[in-house]
């Protein structure tokens, strides 16, 4: 069975962070496993506090899986400061972890810090060189580029300044465009650029689709596929996942993980 590791933040809300991460993984059947980075007490309503673990705590999760599982592939999601952010970039290296998904987690949906400032340049300069893929929400491409996306074309011209930082490939969400009919997110190799566009859905039942999406990316990339299908499957699985979205709790609800792989089994 083919193995894929997340290395971010706890949701004890299960929607978004580590938790939608596994879910996904199982879902899409490769053996799951998780490096956290910090503990949130999160739900539906927002981010009621934040406990980051230490970069020690975060490398010995690290060496203890690498040096008996090791992964296929692994993804990136919420760092918290630049000390884990420069002590994971270390680890990639030592441990030659090639398909390295980065989901450059900055705020959550209610506005909550989940990574600090002074980290972006960290994220920039130490791991984005690492990284096979970045999958910026348009808030956060506009941090890791300078420039401010109002349209599509915006989208093409930040993919271009984030792929000099050295990753291989740029994948920018759609998601926060709320007036668009579509969802329609943005793959750049360096030179061409490819759209993966679904259809968008009315629903405050959001939260944790970045992850959800990424996870699912890393998922397929530690099946063997190429970036290509590995973009085309995570976005019919988030696509599912949002049409399917479940009311829990009082605010943004959390995606479906079980819609997507219920639909193949019902076809
Ligand atoms: N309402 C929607 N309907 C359909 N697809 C959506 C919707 N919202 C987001 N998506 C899709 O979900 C995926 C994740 O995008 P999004 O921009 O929401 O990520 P994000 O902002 O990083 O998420 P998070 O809030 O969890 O950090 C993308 O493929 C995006 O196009
Ligand atoms: C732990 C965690 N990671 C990522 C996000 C972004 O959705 C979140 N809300 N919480």
């Amino acid at each position: 069975m083919k193995k894929a590791l997340t290395i971010a933040g706890s949701d004890c809300g299960g929607g978004a962070g580590i938790q939608a991460d596994l879910k996904t993984f199982q879902e899409l059947e490769v053996y799951g496993m998780s490096v956290i980075t910090a503990v949130t007490a999160q739900n539906t309503l927002g981010v009621q506090g934040v406990f980051p673990l230490g970069t020690e705590a975060v490398v010995r999760q690290i060496d203890s899986i690498a040096e008996d599982m090791g992964t296929d592939a692994l993804k990136t999601g919420m760092l918290f400061d630049s000390a884990i952010i420069e002590a994971i970039a270390e680890k990639i290296k030592e441990y030659h972890w090639e398909k390295t998904v980065v989901d450059p987690v900055m705020i959550a949906k209610g506005g909550e810090t989940l990574l600090q400032q002074e980290a972006i340049h960290a994220l920039k300069n130490k791991l984005l060189p690492l990284a096979f893929i970045v999958t910026p929400n348009i808030p956060e491409a506009e941090e890791l580029s300078g420039i401010k996306i109002h349209h599509f074309p915006d989208m093409k011209e930040a993919a271009r300044i984030i792929s000099d930082s050295g990753v291989r490939y740029v994948m920018i969400k759609g998601g926060h465009h709320e007036n668009s009919p579509v969802s329609r997110d943005l793959l750049f190799d360096g030179r061409n650029f490819y759209e993966y566009t679904a259809k968008r859905f009315v629903t405050k039942n959001t939260h944790g689709t970045g992850c959800t999406f990424s996870s699912a990316i890393t998922a397929e990339l530690a099946k063997g596929a190429d970036v290509f299908d590995a973009v085309a499957t995570a976005k019919d699985f988030i696509t599912a996942a949002i049409e399917d979205g479940i009311q829990i709790g009082n605010g943004h609800g959390p995606t479906n993980h079980w819609a997507y792989r219920k639909r193949s089994m019902v076809k």
